[in-house]
């Protein structure tokens, strides 16, 4: 048994990102719970099939939480009582302990995620988001009630295969950075960057996070709209409405008090457009499933920002308006 590893961190969002994290984790000897809509640890068992091709089960119960034990990697049986979970709902006794809670729902979803689950945390638990796209920290930061805020971007790639299956398919960079209220504990903080491979902590988050934006406003809608796979945004055709997002996302940014260069934006973008050539971007899945997609804090942040301080926003709006179109798709 572990005894160093810090106990308490919980994930709320057991979707791909969220299962990532929480193998990540758990291979690093953290064991973390998993929580589900009913913010109750999920008990059965988790598969995980790693970039080299390596399968491996885990259960995040949350009997962590009462340092009943664990196991870094491996087969672990199903069926695990949760020691520090009881009853259900928000009101469970275990979520009075969660010391990090991380948050991996999609952009729409965090605020209706985390609103009933808030009055029962504890004032030391720190929040971290980790999600594409902007917006939701600004909603949630009135609500904190002094508690720390973290948020996060992740490059790292994964699909669920079913429900309890995941695959990881990409590795990329993870940023972390200080967002609000008081800062993540050291120990929590090393333990991530520890178990995350590619993690990194920044002094100036939003800027990083804005420069993921501009990646995600780009790729995200235009191979949405036109069903193709990342690397044919590299085709003359596609140049002129890519300039025209950067353009409009540089000068929204200012009003943010983001200094960021278009040139350096752009080579951004092409270099993921390179390095992603084969993916099916998120959004693109989105709308061929048929499922809620994240424009509104993608493209539908920049026009609402945009249209608050007076800078014009045509080419993101389109954008906005052709997913608005393809969501409505009965
Ligand atoms: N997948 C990837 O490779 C990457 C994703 N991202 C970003 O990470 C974020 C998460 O994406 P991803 O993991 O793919 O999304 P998923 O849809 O796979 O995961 C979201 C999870 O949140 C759960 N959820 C939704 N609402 C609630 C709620 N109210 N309470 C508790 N749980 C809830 C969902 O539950 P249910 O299953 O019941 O719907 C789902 O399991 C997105 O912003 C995405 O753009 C970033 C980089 C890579
Ligand atoms: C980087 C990119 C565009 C990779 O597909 C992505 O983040 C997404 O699909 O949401």
């Amino acid at each position: 048994m572990n005894t160093e590893a810090p106990k308490g961190i919980a994930i709320l969002g057991a979707g791909a990102v969220g299962q990532l994290i929480a193998h990540q984790l758990a291979h690093a000897g953290i064991r973390p719970s998993l929580l589900g809509r009913d913010y109750q640890p999920l008990t059965e068992p988790f598969g995980f099939i790693s970039l080299a091709g390596e399968e491996t089960q885990q259960c995040f119960d949350g009997s962590g939480f009462q340092g009943s034990g664990f196991q870094s990697s491996g087969v672990q049986s199903s069926g695990v009582q949760s020691s520090g979970f009881q009853g259900s709902g928000p009101e469970a006794a275990g979520v009075a302990s969660i010391r990090l809670l991380i948050v991996t729902v999609k952009a729409y979803q965090v605020m209706d995620a985390l609103l009933p689950l808030l009055p029962r945390l504890s004032r030391d638990c720190h929040l971290l988001l980790l999600h594409n796209g902007l917006g939701p920290h600004e909603a949630l930061i009135p609500h904190l009630d002094g508690r720390g805020l973290t948020l996060g971007t992740t490059s790292q790639g994964a699909l669920r295969l079913s429900k309890h299956q995941l695959k990881q398919t990409g590795s990329g960079l993870t940023q972390f950075g200080h967002c609000a209220g008081p800062a993540m504990a050291p120990e929590l903080k090393a333990t991530l960057l520890s178990a995350i491979p590619g993690s990194e902590w920044v002094e100036a988050i939003l800027p990083a996070l804005w420069q993921k934006l501009a990646v995600n406003a780009c790729i995200n809608p235009l191979t949405a709209i036109h069903g193709v796979c990342n690397g044919e945004l590299a085709a003359d055709e596609f140049q002129s409405t890519i300039a025209a997002v950067l353009s409009e996302l540089v000068k929204v940014a200012k009003t943010q008090g983001i200094e960021l260069q278009e040139e350096r934006l752009s080579a951004r973008v092409y270099e993921v457009i390179r390095l992603t050539a084969a993916n099916r971007s998120s959004m693109r899945q989105d709308v061929d499933h048929r499922r809620k997609t994240e424009i509104d804090a993608i493209n539908g942040y920049l026009v609402s920002l945009g249209n608050r301080h007076n800078i014009a926003t045509p080419a993101n709006k389109v954008l906005v308006d052709a997913i608005h179109a393809l969501e409505q798709r009965v």
